[in-house]
């Protein structure tokens, strides 16, 4: 359903000069520079899928996804999306799918919500019924009862997520592309946002493109992650698979009584590597199974050290992206 074949985007960026000379010479020559921001991209995604599209920032997402909801033209390359050439057919692809991007707002500044939702409905020619039981079901799932009365500039930034969320969906488009949707959130409010995300797929097999630098994300809604980096796919796969390649450090985070700087125990060299923490007598020891168990990192912090509490943390989504972008897959 979309399938994405060498696509390659390049920005033609005016190169300027520095200083007043620079400028006045800029009026009679002008220098370009080629950015290649989406760099010969190869996937396909299935009805259904659950897609975490995440990368470091400028790696590209934002421009791939524009140019999988027709706003951008690619330089190079194919992309399909229902059957159709998102930026050969806008109108059409349009219909089809829901976004959120970022901080954009696609409702009524200065109306209330409500109202902005029955412009929609208009939009997309949604028949009366549906439209009146999809909102009733999104106000319960999002809580948006107390909004819906309220213009979109009064909302608080959690509010007006939620709001947006429901608007991307509302015409119940087979793909819904999300561009950071849970950024700067609550934790209560960005659960509320991930358990909404999973119902509408569950409910409707709605395709997800999920941008999102917030790994709790990726983990608790996407099935599947592509990472890219400057515009090249690095991985394409499960996220299990993923952690199983890249999961095998853990991490020993203690809480010890320093009187000085802690240093790694001989027994650790070349074993495990020192994680400062943010307070003081707060340290982690990231380790591979493979090199050495957990058992004798905490015997031999406890040889060294006063203890005062210990965790052992599972590998996290971040620690692994981290080591991808540093050793490649
Ligand atoms: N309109 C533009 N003109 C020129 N260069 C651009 C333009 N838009 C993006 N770029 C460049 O293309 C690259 C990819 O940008 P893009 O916005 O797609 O990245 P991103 O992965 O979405 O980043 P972020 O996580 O910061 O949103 C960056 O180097 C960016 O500076």
């Amino acid at each position: 359903m979309i399938e994405v074949r060498g696509l390659t985007k390049e920005y033609t960026i005016v190169k300027k000069s520095p200083g007043l000379r620079g400028a006045i010479k800029g009026l009679f020559v002008r220098d370009y520079t080629v950015k290649r921001a989406v760099d010969d991209i190869n996937f396909s995604i299935n009805q259904g899928e659950l897609v975490g599209y995440i990368g470091a920032n400028g790696a590209g997402k934002s421009t791939t996804i524009k140019m999988l909801s027709g706003i951008l033209t690619p330089s190079a390359g194919e992309v399909k999306v229902n059957g159709i050439i998102p930026y050969e057919q806008r109108k059409k692809n349009a219909q089809r799918i829901g976004a959120v991007f970022g901080q954009r707002t696609q409702l009524f500044w200065d109306i209330a919500v409500r109202e902005s939702y029955s412009l929609l409905k208009h939009i997309y020619q949604i028949p009366d019924k549906q439209h009146k039981d999809t909102l009733d079901m999104f106000t319960e799932v999002l809580n948006l009862g107390p909004l819906l009365g309220t213009p979109v500039r009064q909302l608080s930034l959690g509010q007006k997520m939620r709001c947006e969320l429901a608007a991307a969906f509302l015409h119940n488009p087979s793909i819904v592309y999300l561009d950071e949707p849970t950024i700067g959130l609550d934790v209560a409010v960005k659960t509320r946002i991930r358990a909404f995300i999973k119902e509408m797929n569950k409910l409707h097999q709605t395709t997800v493109l999920l941008t999102t630098h917030d790994m709790q994300d990726i983990e608790e809604i996407c099935n599947r992650i592509i990472i890219i980096d400057e515009g090249k796919v690095l991985y394409d796969g499960s996220l299990a698979s993923i952690k199983e390649r890249f999961g095998q450090k853990r991490v020993i985070h203690f809480e010890l009584e320093l009187e000085g700087e802690f240093s790694l125990p001989d027994a650790l060299q070349g074993k495990a590597d020192v994680i400062a923490g943010e307070e003081e007598g707060k340290i982690g020891l990231s380790f591979s199974s493979g090199d050495v168990n957990a058992a004798d990192v905490i015997s031999a912090v406890l040889a060294e050290y006063r203890v005062r509490d210990l965790t052992i943390a599972d590998p996290k989504i971040e620690t692994i992206v981290h080591e991808i972008y540093e050793r490649g897959v």
